[in-house]
């Protein structure tokens, strides 16, 4: 008999600074940020097949089935593990792509979570995480699923526990290419280095920022929006900003301010990941 479907999350992360420090001889760039998790994402259901066959049955335009970071993250650990077991996924999109909420890297961890509990594999959170960094930068923080000041390329994470805000997210109609922003000739690459003692989480600064802004009408025009309100800031390589509030009805009092045609959600910042926080409850069990 087959198992029921497991459900679960692909929470949305922010970057609540990000600074780069310097650039890799390989191109990638050196950098350091804070993550945190939100709840609010998408959502990810996984049934169990014994033919091997791997197949996501929602698609999401103008990425190919075999290209989505959901079908490659499974076939990875499918190849590595050995094993025989193959899946039917299904996904509820919710996160924007190119949104720099990282909802690609947070559907590949979910993935990664998800099969190697329905795979019964009992693979480590490191191993999970080393396969992740081979999706992409953000994979690994969201596979250990822990709050984090990140170094390196976003692999080196050390856990830390943040004050938990509400945030107003603005969504900016524009997706924004990460490879686009980081290959931009007027990158600030040379923040100095900061320590994890020394972390200024209300503060810091978002170095791809400026460059996003100066070519992106729509994420200027956000920005200076809930400027008025709350110093706002860009996450990732954008397009999203945010602002933060100690509760959700301060958030939706701006909230009911801003232009109506403005794509927008509240959600509440969480230093452990909801991914996990379920997979806790079905351990539990
Ligand atoms: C900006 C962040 O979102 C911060 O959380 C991440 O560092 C980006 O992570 P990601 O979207 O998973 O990015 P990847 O898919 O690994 O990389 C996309 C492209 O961005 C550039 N890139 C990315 C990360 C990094 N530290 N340096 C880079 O130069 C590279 O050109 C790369 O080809
Ligand atoms: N499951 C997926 N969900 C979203 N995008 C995907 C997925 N699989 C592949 N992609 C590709 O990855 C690109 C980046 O998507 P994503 O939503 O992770 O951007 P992002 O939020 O800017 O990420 P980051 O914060 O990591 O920079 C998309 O434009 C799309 O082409």
């Amino acid at each position: 008999m087959h198992d029921a479907q497991l459900i679960l999350p692909a929470p949305a992360k922010l970057n609540l600074f990000l600074h780069i420090n310097g650039r890799r001889t390989d191109g990638y760039h050196e950098l350091q940020t804070l993550f945190q998790f939100l709840d609010h994402g998408d959502q990810l259901g996984f049934r169990r097949r014994d033919d091997g066959v791997v197949r996501l049955h929602s698609q999401i335009p103008g990425v190919p089935h075999d290209s989505n970071l959901i079908v490659r993250a499974a076939r990875q650990l499918q190849a590595r593990s050995g094993t025989a077991l193959g899946a039917d996924i299904w996904l509820d999109k919710q996160l924007p792509m190119g949104g720099g909420i990282g909802g690609g890297s947070s559907d590949a961890a979910t993935t990664l979570l998800g099969l190697n509990h329905l795979w019964h594999l009992e693979w480590s959170e490191n191993c999970l995480a080393e396969l992740g960094l081979e999706l992409g930068a953000d994979v690994p923080v969201f596979v250990r699923g822990r709050a984090a000041f990140a170094e390196g390329v976003g692999e080196r994470l050390t856990p830390v526990t943040l004050s938990e805000p509400w945030f107003l997210v603005l969504v900016p109609q524009v997706s924004v290419s990460t490879a686009e922003i980081f290959s931009d000739p007027e990158l600030t690459r040379n923040t100095p280095a900061i320590t994890v003692r020394s972390l200024p989480e209300g503060g810091g600064h978002n170095d791809c920022q400026p460059v996003v802004e100066r070519h992106y009408a729509e994420v200027r025009n956000a920005l200076n929006l809930l400027n008025k309100f709350v110093p706002a800031r860009m996450t990732g390589t954008g397009a999203c900003v945010f602002g933060s509030f100690p509760n959700r009805s301060d958030a939706d009092k701006v909230s009911r301010q801003l232009p109506a045609t403005l794509p927008r959600f509240i959600a509440r910042g969480c230093n452990r990941s909801p991914v996990h926080q379920q997979l806790e409850t079905l351990a539990r069990k």
